[in-house]
């Protein structure tokens, strides 16, 4: 069996980290560089619990990446860093599985507003593949430049486009809360968010203009069919790792909550990582370090309402476990491969 080899650049953060610890084990990689310019020169068994070859290594500087040879190349960047280092690695012939935002909107015109920055590489948004296997598996097999969905994105396109599917809600009015762990937002914002900031305290943020809007929304569109505008808010909540997100949904007619329920389950009844529960057992803790997502849905009849939740672990399948299925997908290999069910 041909061992593929990869490397991983922004290997320091948190997703770089959760990805490194992934594909140390995983039965068809071997990890052949890591790139950091906080560790540059380090070894990375000084820095993560690592047996086995991976941990031999030594950090590389950021400035080398652009000339990785491996056959796979993980970029766990911020986006504008990837933009520009994405096509260079393709124009190599590397396999890209870019971790951030940079090429997961369609329309270059939404990166100034949402992102902040001009794409550099339009040409290529039309080329990158959603890595959100669940929903988007038939166009992952062969990606060569796969984008890798956002945390909340993820949660919340799982437990929506099947219930929009049903059309058993309505489309339009849909309003999302999703609560984060503090390691959403990376380790650059460490300071910001200090244990003496965030510990005891619980608070929205970026509220009406976070960059998953227009992911979320592009998401449900192609992958549920036409939606209305969604009214997204993200909190901010004292825990390290884990997301639970909740989607407030205007019932069509008498839908009952067992309607509902079946829809989900129906759609993810053969999905190893996707599990349909009931809402009040959808829950963070059961599903961080694992590349889990639970989802459920209660319906709320007196307000005409269906609320759909879901719970994911956004360093896991909310990035770097999700990173890791959809390479798998891409390559035709299992999905599971190097993927713990079970978690810590
Ligand atoms: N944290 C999460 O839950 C999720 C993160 N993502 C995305 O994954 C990517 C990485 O996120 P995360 O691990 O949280 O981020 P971190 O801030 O923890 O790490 C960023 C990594 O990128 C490297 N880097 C390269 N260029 C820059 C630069 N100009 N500024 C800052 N860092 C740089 C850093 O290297 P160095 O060693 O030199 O500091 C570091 O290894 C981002 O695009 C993020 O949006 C996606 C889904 C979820
Ligand atoms: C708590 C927190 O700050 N979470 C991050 C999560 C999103 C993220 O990681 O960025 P991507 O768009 O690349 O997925 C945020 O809200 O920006």
């Amino acid at each position: 069996m041909h061992v593929h080899s990869a490397a991983i650049v922004g290997a320091s953060g948190y997703a770089g980290l959760e990805l490194t610890r992934l594909l140390a084990r995983h039965p068809r990689v071997r990890i052949t560089a890591l790139y950091s310019d906080r560790w540059s020169g380090e070894k990375a068994s000084a820095r993560l619990p690592l047996d086995g070859p991976a941990g031999e290594l030594a950090y590389l500087s950021l400035a080398e990446a652009e000339g990785a040879g491996a056959e796979i190349v993980f970029l766990a960047t911020p986006a504008e860093v990837s933009a520009a280092l994405a096509p260079k690695l393709l124009a190599k012939g590397a396999r890209v599985v870019d971790l951030s935002g940079a090429f997961r909107l369609a329309d270059a015109r939404a990166y100034p507003p949402w992102y902040g920055f001009e794409h550099p590489a339009p040409a290529l948004l039309a080329e990158a593949r959603y890595g959100l296997p669940e929903l988007a598996r038939e166009a992952l097999h062969g990606a060569t430049l796969v984008t890798n969905p956002g945390c909340y994105a993820t949660a919340i396109a799982l437990a929506l486009a099947p219930l929009l599917r049903s059309g058993l809600v309505r489309a339009d009015g849909v309003a999302v809360t999703g609560m984060s762990g503090v390691s959403g937002a990376g380790r650059k914002a460490a300071e910001d968010y200090s244990f003496v900031e965030v510990s005891e305290d619980v608070r929205a943020y970026r509220l009406g203009k976070h960059q998953h809007v227009p992911e979320i929304e592009q998401t449900v569109a192609r992958y549920a069919g036409a939606c209305g505008p969604i009214s997204f808010t993200p909190v901010l909540v004292p825990i390290r790792r884990g997301i639970l997100a909740t989607a407030t949904l205007r019932l069509d007619g008498k839908a009952s909550a067992a309607d509902l329920a079946a829809a989900l389950q129906a759609a993810y009844a053969s999905e190893p990582f996707v599990r349909a529960l009931p809402a009040d057992r959808v829950m963070v803790k059961d599903v961080v370090h694992t590349n889990r997502c639970h989802v459920g849905v209660a319906v709320d009849a007196r307000a005409g309402a269906a609320v759909a939740v879901s719970a994911i672990d956004n360093l896991v399948k909310g990035a770097a476990g999700q990173a890791v299925q959809a390479m798998n997908a891409a390559m035709g290999w299992p999905e599971t491969a190097g993927l713990d069910l079970l978690g810590g």
